[in-house]
């Protein structure tokens, strides 16, 4: 569905380094790596919003929709929760079932700034639904919630994906356990310039064990 071919990218500095994967539908990919590694660039490079990286580094993306969940949720804040999701194409019932979907239903007419941090990603969660994604790219999606919002948007992403089989996901964290609950693949992105060092298959549930296994005897990220 998509392969990556990316040379590289720095900022003045080397961040990240040769890239090479492919992705298909249906995989679910969390991707793991110390603190300002490369990680969003990474993910920006593959939703083609950095425009160092030419677009024939990324195979295949002109005929995909992506949705990108941002770290922010980067709704228009001087429009309504329907009027944004109106914006990427959605009709008046598709956006009202897509609040429904994610919890905030009856919540179309507010204003982003009017809900809560967890509500406000919610939104932003309909918003790349709302584009019927083939690939859905999450940065950090549970970053600062806590737990309980965290684990409520966690079970919500999960029935996403139940529901959307065909769908690719990549989503960036830095808690192995998401991996656990979200992922059939793991990417590892750590050097100087950063590549991925891993990009194991998670099939087998006892491969998901090892792996984080791994994260934690070398004290990485995800344990
Ligand atoms: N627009 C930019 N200009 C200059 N440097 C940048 C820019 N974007 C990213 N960087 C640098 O690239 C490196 C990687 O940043 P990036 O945000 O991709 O890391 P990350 O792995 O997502 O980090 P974190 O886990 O903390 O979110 C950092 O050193 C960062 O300062």
């Amino acid at each position: 569905m998509l392969e990556l071919r990316i040379a590289g990218r720095d900022f003045g500095q080397p961040v990240l380094g040769e890239v090479f994967a492919t992705i298909e539908r249906g995989d679910r990919i969390c991707l793991l790596g110390p603190s300002g590694i490369g990680k969003t660039t990474l993910l920006n490079a593959i939703a083609g919003l950095d425009k160092s990286v030419p677009d024939e580094a990324v195979i295949g993306r002109d005929k995909l929709r992506v949705g990108y969940l941002f770290q922010e949720h980067r709704l228009l804040p001087w429009r309504s929760l329907d009027a944004n999701l109106k914006l990427v194409g959605a009709s008046d019932q598709e956006a009202e079932s897509l609040l429904e979907q994610v919890g905030l239903s009856g919540y179309g007419h507010y204003l982003p700034d009017q809900l809560s941090l967890g509500m406000a990603r919610r939104a932003a969660l309909a918003r790349c639904l709302a584009v019927k994604p083939d690939l859905l790219l999450l940065d950090e999606p549970f970053a600062s919630l806590d737990p309980v919002m965290a684990g409520e948007l966690k079970t919500l992403i999960a029935g996403i994906l139940d529901s959307c089989p065909k769908m690719a996901m990549i989503c960036v964290t830095h808690d192995g356990g998401d991996a656990e609950i979200l992922a059939n693949r793991l990417w590892y992105l750590d050097g100087k310039p950063a590549r991925l060092q891993w990009d194991d298959a998670l099939a087998e549930p006892g491969l998901v064990d090892g792996l984080l296994g791994r994260l934690r005897d070398l004290a990485l990220p995800g344990s």
